[in-house]
């Protein structure tokens, strides 16, 4: 397919998201499904196209004074992948596959406008209720941390240790140009590139198959290094979902000690068993129901709460729900967070840990939470996670966003990751 036939399939695409409400990994898949002519190489920039016009929608349309998915699609080009107007023009000309040019009224505003004359949150391209999040959380820099989360993404991969060393997995996908990431121990990523050009699948790989790395954003990895648990320590991994978190501690536990892996939801869990298998992993003992813990009350070294969150953190992978994000679903996860903090407190032995994680980036979700925790349990304190950056990471690694001095925020523009929080908190002997 030339240009022109794959941006007329992102605009189908945007359009179909927008009118049925849809993720758009399933929007994709339909596309892909009924237009079988297409080959990768198109399904890829046909994605980037669409994700990219999802992490700039209010930006692009401001621009263009036009929110359709053709205004979105033709400023994803323009803007993101720095293609002129008159090269465009002249490649769609003869190509009868390619959409609607522009309209005068969009080319009109797309030269004229300048985008600092827009509103702040459309600059940021969040959605206006989150704005005063971001102020509190990031002062003066907000702007900066929110355009970050609009970018693309690295691929990043973990190595499992258990299997194989950083480098003999640097050396099994070096031609797919795999780097030594600069915070996590042992983690790889692969460039997010640029325009068309398209990630490699990694999990094809037959070193994925073997078990020899997993994929994980460096955020992921860097908050469960900062766990940092004991070789024979007992650790519950709380909200463990399908295991991302408990893999990691698990391999940085050398397989020893125990790791219990539990979740509320059974389905989300699921997956953890054949992930345990493919990475060679003997300490984990996975958990559905709320009933296996009662024995393990109060004596355990580290309980860790990955707990539900908006997802803030994950908006440069997941841009839609940035713009579905509402302020009744902020409010429940508040709620749910709590239950969860409270919950997971009660298996923590004197002297122990309880770790909060996140990956949202909203005070309201992270600060706020730990503080009136600790408030509510005074036999819990805050400790300083921040002293232990340099310890694991080296001097000269990026650093993190803190603010108190103590808690950790991982952001895209800080640490070139995911928005995570981490927060430790010890119970007192
Ligand atoms: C952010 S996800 C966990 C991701 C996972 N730790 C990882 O690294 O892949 C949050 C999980 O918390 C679970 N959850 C929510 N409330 C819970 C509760 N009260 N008790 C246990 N799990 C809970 C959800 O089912 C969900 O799987």
């Amino acid at each position: 397919m030339r240009l022109g036939g794959r941006l007329a399939g992102a605009i189908e695409v945007l359009a179909d998201i927008e009118a049925r409400k849809r993720p758009v990994a399933d929007a994709l898949k339909d596309w892909g499904l009924a237009h079988r002519f297409a080959g990768s190489g198109d399904r890829a920039a046909i994605g980037n196209i669409v994700y990219d016009a999802l992490r700039m929608r209010l930006s692009h349309a401001w621009l263009m004074d036009d929110e359709s998915p053709t205004a979105l699609a033709y400023a994803v080009l323009i803007r993101q992948w720095g293609l002129s107007q008159d090269d465009l023009q002249a490649d769609f000309a003869d190509d009868r596959f390619a959409p609607p040019a522009l309209t005068e009224a969009n080319l009109s505003a797309f030269n004229s406008r300048s985008l600092s004359d827009a509103p702040a949150h459309v600059q940021a391209d969040i959605p206006q209720w989150v704005q005063p999040s971001f102020e509190s959380n990031f002062g003066e820099d907000w702007l900066v941390e929110a355009q970050a989360l609009a970018g693309r993404p690295a691929l990043d991969l973990r190595a499992n240790t258990l299997k194989a060393s950083r480098d003999k997995v640097l050396k099994a996908l070096e031609r797919v140009g795999a780097k030594a990431t600069h915070l996590a121990r042992n983690g790889i990523r692969i460039a997010a590139g640029e325009g068309a050009s398209r990630q490699p699948n990694v999990t094809a790989e037959l070193s994925f198959q073997k078990g020899w790395f997993e994929v994980q954003d460096e955020g992921s990895q860097v908050v469960a290094d900062l766990v940092q648990p004991g070789e024979h320590d007992q650790v519950l991994d709380f909200c463990a979902g399908g295991g991302g978190k408990t893999l990691a501690m698990a391999a940085a536990m050398n397989n020893k000690g125990q790791v219990h892996a539990y979740d509320a939801d059974r389905k989300r869990l699921a997956p953890i068993i054949e992930r345990l298998r493919r990475a060679g992993t003997r300490n984990v003992q996975v958990h559905d129901d709320p009933r296996q813990l009662d024995a393990m009350k109060a004596k355990l070294d580290c309980v860790l709460v990955d707990a539900p969150c908006t997802g803030t953190g994950t908006w440069r992978r997941r841009p839609d729900t940035k713009w579905r994000l509402t302020q009744k679903n902020l409010e429940e996860r508040v709620a749910q967070q709590q239950e969860a903090l409270a919950e997971a407190a009660a298996f923590v032995k004197p002297g122990g840990s309880l770790i909060y994680v996140t990956c949202s980036v909203l005070p309201e979700e992270n600060d706020a939470q730990v503080q009136r925790f600790c408030a509510d349990n005074p036999q819990f304190s805050i400790a300083p996670a921040v002293e232990d950056w340099s310890k694991l990471f080296g001097a000269d690694a990026p650093k993190p966003r803190s603010r108190d001095g103590k808690t950790v925020t991982l952001t895209p523009a800080a640490t070139a990751t995911d928005g995570f929080f981490f927060c430790r908190m010890r119970r007192a002997v």
